[in-house]
């Protein structure tokens, strides 16, 4: 059934039963390439909150999670865009981390999240996504675990917004 946010219409696009049985796997996926390794799981907010929780339960083995969100502010010039990381509340020097995010599309902001993480001298870092548009994402670095290649249309649902509106729907929409 159509849904209308704000002043768009989506369309059913993923429902929540192909989500789960998709983390459950890809949790699995993880747990097994982990070799014993104690994963730090670092959900990006807003975005992740719902992956995150709903991967988490679908992972046996030990680990850890926290949450962390970027912050981009116009410094003292005009022009000098700043992009930092608030709630970094684990120290993730010699640990495998895993981002997760709800969709990479450009890609921008993985870019600059894992130079940030890199900058933490992490063991390994891994990106989770549970979305990517393969037709939008340029960028080179490597994504380990996609739950869903889809077209380069607009979603929403399941954590992601339309101008802020969207989050709390269980399934995901796309732009009719
Ligand atoms: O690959 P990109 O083109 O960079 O797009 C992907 C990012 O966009 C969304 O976050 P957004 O910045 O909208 O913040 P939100 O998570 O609070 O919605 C999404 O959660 C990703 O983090
Ligand atoms: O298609 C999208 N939907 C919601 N948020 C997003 N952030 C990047 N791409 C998208």
């Amino acid at each position: 059934m159509e849904i209308q946010v704000l002043d768009k219409t989506f369309i059913p696009f993923i429902d929540a039963e192909k989500i789960d049985v998709r983390l459950k796997a890809l949790a699995a996926q993880i747990e097994s390439d982990m070799n014993g390794e104690v994963p730090v799981f670092i959900g990006v907010l807003n975005g992740s909150f719902m992956v995150l929780s709903d991967l988490v339960k679908h992972y046996k083995g030990a680990c850890e999670m926290s949450f962390v969100k970027m912050a981009s502010y116009i410094g003292t010039q005009s022009t000098n865009k700043v992009t930092q990381l608030l709630g970094l509340d684990v120290d993730v020097t010699d640990r495998v981390v895993i981002l997760v995010e709800d969709i990479v599309d450009t890609g921008n902001t993985l870019v600059t999240l894992k130079d940030i993480f890199d900058q933490h001298k992490p063991k390994n870092v891994k990106i989770f996504t549970l979305c990517l548009k393969p037709e939008a994402y340029t960028k080179d670095i490597p994504l380990d675990y996609v739950g869903f290649e889809i077209e380069n249309k607009f979603i929403v649902g399941y954590g992601m917004d339309y101008d802020k509106h969207g989050r709390n729907l269980s399934e995901i929409y796309q732009i009719k």
